[in-house]
């Protein structure tokens, strides 16, 4: 394809992206449907590029205000993430005057808030507990790709094993730090078509989510539920660790994510789990199971900005409105949740958010209400329990804080509780 046609397209994806009417992930996949000719690197170039903006989206923005054109073309030219001869094929000569230019800009010199492209209502509070120079580590770790992590799935294969196929096929992958049954991956190696992976060897989860299945230790013969399953990252993680005995609920509002559920359930070789769409956190399937349940998992909705680095238009997506709503959402299914457990039994309340007002407020205001029936349960003696090297460096007091900037792990909470 010739260069110009190939930045025209990446602008229009762009100015598609910008609109944040719906995920960017979707609009780049449903631009990818509509034109099925573009290859593997022409893909790449452009989604990249295109996350590239969204995540400096202030930086770019500042240093295209200099040029001339439609903004969007200039924030591609300034974005570019494919080879620069090729780019330099598109570019007039104007262009090419002004980019040279403005690479030249000393990037350290330009004010905080533009080196860190983050909204004011997420980097204040996360300057505030973290400090202005973790801050900033924090943000610039949030603003790179995420490394691939997969689980091994232990119902099927061993680590070591799964290490071996894989570098067989000229993947090389690192055991995760702190999850037993994970690997790490740099790059984006196709493993799709790989055996290993259609035949359930493995599964693509972060590290941090496979802690979560860890402190959640549901175990053989026991009655669990996953209670906000979604497409059953955790779900599938819990089935293992159960060893396919007991039985696990897979509850969501969201019929159409338990559906994409199916099809890894079928490559797993799970069949203690069973699926079910519920109509909100008091339906009658909930009031049928109360006091029976040995673990539930709530893996809450929200934000979802400890995945910047898989999702950066999540930051220009949510809003101080949007926060406030979740909130109201969270207390209300972790009480929701919370009936289902026997006394003994485990509650965990996870996010994959980095906002304390969704996280340890949420979790601080269970434990004052419900003091006299749940005794919280620090989570690092779970992790030091399940022999997790390095587990201090998790926990923050009683809590798990997961940080991509000190953990290369997504970010996540979770608060757990023991019913007396
Ligand atoms: C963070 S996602 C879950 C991700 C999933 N656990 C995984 O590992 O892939 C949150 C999920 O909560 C679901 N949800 C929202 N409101 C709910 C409710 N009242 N009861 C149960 N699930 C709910 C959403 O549909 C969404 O799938």
């Amino acid at each position: 394809m010739h260069p110009n046609a190939l930045v025209e397209m990446t602008t229009e994806l762009l100015g598609d992206v910008l609109k944040f009417e719906i995920p960017a992930d979707a609009v780049v996949s449903s631009f990818f449907r509509r034109h099925r000719t573009l290859g593997p690197r022409e893909r790449h170039t452009l989604a990249e590029t295109v996350y590239a903006v969204v995540r400096q989206r202030l930086l770019f923005q500042h240093l295209a205000q200099s040029g001339s054109g439609p903004l969007e073309r200039r924030l591609v030219l300034l974005a570019w993430q494919g080879n620069e001869g090729f780019l330099r094929g598109a570019l007039n000569p104007h262009e090419q005057a002004w980019l040279a230019d403005v690479q030249k800009v000393d990037r350290s010199s330009l004010p905080r808030k533009l080196r860190h492209s983050t909204p004011d209502w997420i980097w204040q509070p996360l300057e505030q507990s973290l400090g202005a120079d973790e801050f900033l580590t924090l943000a610039e770790s949030l603003n790179q790709p995420a490394p691939l992590d997969l689980r091994v799935n232990t119902l099927k294969a061993k680590r070591p094993e799964v290490k071996q196929i894989l570098a067989d096929a000229g993947i090389e992958a690192t055991d995760t730090p702190y999850s037993p049954w994970g690997l790490r991956i740099e790059g984006k190696p196709a493993l799709n078509k790989l055996d290993v992976f259609t035949g359930g060897g493995v599964e693509v989860q972060d590290e941090g989510s496979q802690l979560l299945a860890l402190i959640t230790d549901a175990k053989r013969g026991e009655m669990v539920v996953d209670f906000c399953a979604g497409a059953g990252g955790k779900t599938l993680a819990l089935g293992a660790a159960m060893r396919n005995t007991g039985r696990l609920y897979a509850f969501d509002v969201s019929g159409h994510r338990l559906d994409s559920l199916k099809p890894r359930l079928a490559r797993s070789g799970l069949s203690n789990v069973y699926p079910a769409q519920i109509a909100h956190e008091r339906d009658e399937r909930i009031k049928r199971l109360a006091g029976k349940i040995d673990r539930v998992l709530v893996d809450a909705p929200c934000s979802g900005l400890g995945t910047l680095r898989r999702n950066p238009d999540l930051k220009w997506r949510q809003s101080p409105a949007t926060l406030a709503a979740l909130r109201t959402q969270q207390a209300s299914i972790l009480r929701g949740a919370a009936r289902l457990l026997k006394q003994g039994g485990r509650l965990v309340y996870a996010t994959c958010s980095l906002m304390a007002s969704e996280n340890e407020d949420i979790a601080a205001a269970f434990s004052a209400e419900f003091e006299r029936e749940w005794a919280p349960v620090p989570v690092g003696d779970l992790l030091s329990a399940a022999k997790v090297e390095g587990w201090e460096s998790l926990v923050s007091g009683p809590y798990l804080r997961l940080w991509p900037h000190r953990h290369a792990t997504d970010g996540f909470f979770a608060a757990v509780w023991e019913r007396r």
